[in-house]
């Protein structure tokens, strides 16, 4: 914390949606009496790119790096060219995404209650993608023991503070058994080295058991593009991407975003669900130590979530602006 006593926020709201969810989560922030923050702007993503001729410009990395923590949105088209450089801005090595169904939304799966521990770093995200001929392009996919370990180790540490009973380690080291197989060995001597029990699942088999049944998962494990396509999954699970939120984790610093992007087929309509990017902010909330405010933010949620107002994504009729300002006044009826 610095600046008399307030956390320093970097605010990058991006493209579509994104201005209409983060503006949201930031007057939730605001609403959190007892917490101080200071808010700065900072600008990244297609609109940035057409008005800079950068999507991510060096000044926003910087922010990013150097606040206590940041709320993004969401980037169009060069949403890869930003937020990956901003997870590594942050220095982060995994990517927290609960997937909950909740009280009064309708979800195929009811029960579902699951957080995916997303390997944040490589993968197939590493970057070397290569044009080799007219026909052929090939693409390097990096797993190393240290992100691998560094990953463990934080399921590890994860599901000890919370008592939960181990997680499971969804790869495909059946097929890519030297990238996933040292991914999956790697987490599994850190979990028996820290006596956590671990049970281990195909990835092309979660995704079938998860959708039969979710209550036989909790905290789910996972190299980063797993993470990537399961989490949606999950929120197809639990009525859609205007719920979940997620954190990247690093070892000082932290940034925290929706799961979903800019949702062009609804942007600049004031419908998009707030939820994501509000929960986000909860989790904001949490890392930062302010404990009470984030289970306050997160029961508000919840509480409208039941009663509604609610978006039209989860098939209602309100506006972003009813749902936010219902949450800001369950947050002062506390
Ligand atoms: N982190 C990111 O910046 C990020 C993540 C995913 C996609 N994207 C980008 O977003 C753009 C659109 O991608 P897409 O359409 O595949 O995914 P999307 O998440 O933007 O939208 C998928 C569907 O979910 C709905 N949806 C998503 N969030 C919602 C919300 N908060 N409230 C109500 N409905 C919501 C959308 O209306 C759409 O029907 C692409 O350019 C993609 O690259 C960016
Ligand atoms: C846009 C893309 C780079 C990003 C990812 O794959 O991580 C997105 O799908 C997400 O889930 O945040």
């Amino acid at each position: 914390m610095s600046r008399g006593g307030e956390h320093e926020i970097v605010v990058i709201e991006g493209d579509g949606i994104g201005q209409e969810v983060i503006p949201a989560a930031v007057a939730v922030l605001q609403a959190v009496d007892e917490v101080g923050f200071s808010f700065t702007e900072k600008q990244a993503g297609d609109d940035t790119r057409d008005q800079t001729g950068a999507a991510l410009p060096e000044t926003t990395y910087e922010a990013a790096a150097d606040a206590d923590a940041t709320l993004f949105g969401a980037a169009g088209e060069t949403a890869a060219d930003v937020i990956l450089p901003l997870r590594e801005a942050v220095g982060s090595f995994v990517n927290i995404r609960p997937a909950r169904a909740y009280p009064g939304v309708d979800a195929l799966q009811p029960e579902t209650d699951l957080v995916f521990l997303r390997e944040n770093t490589e993968g197939v995200y590493s970057g070397h993608e290569d044009r080799l001929s007219e026909d052929l392009s090939t693409l390097t996919r990096v797993i190393t023991t240290s992100a691998s370990e560094q990953l463990a180790e934080y399921a590890c540490s994860y599901v000890t503070e919370r008592s939960i009973d181990g997680f499971h380690t969804v790869h495909k080291a059946n097929v890519m058994q030297e990238t996933d197989g040292r991914f999956r060995d790697a987490v599994s001597r850190v979990a028996a080295s820290n006596d956590v029990a671990t049970n281990e699942v195909l990835m092309d088999a979660f995704a079938t058991r998860v959708c039969l049944n979710p209550t036989q998962f909790d905290v789910v494990v996972c190299p980063n593009l797993a993470g990537d396509v399961l989490s949606d999954l999950a929120a197809g699970l639990v009525g859609g991407l205007g719920l979940l939120p997620s954190a990247n984790i690093g070892q000082t610093n932290a940034l925290f975003e929706p799961v979903h992007g800019t949702a062009p087929d609804i942007a600049g309509d004031g419908i998009a669900n707030p939820s994501a990017s509000i929960l986000s902010a909860g989790m904001l909330l949490e890392y930062l130590g302010e404990t009470d405010a984030a289970t306050n933010v997160q029961m508000a949620v919840e509480s409208v979530l039941n009663s509604g107002p609610r978006t039209p994504d989860l098939g209602g009729n309100a506006s972003t602006e009813a749902v936010v300002n219902a949450v800001i006044e369950q947050l002062s009826s506390h």
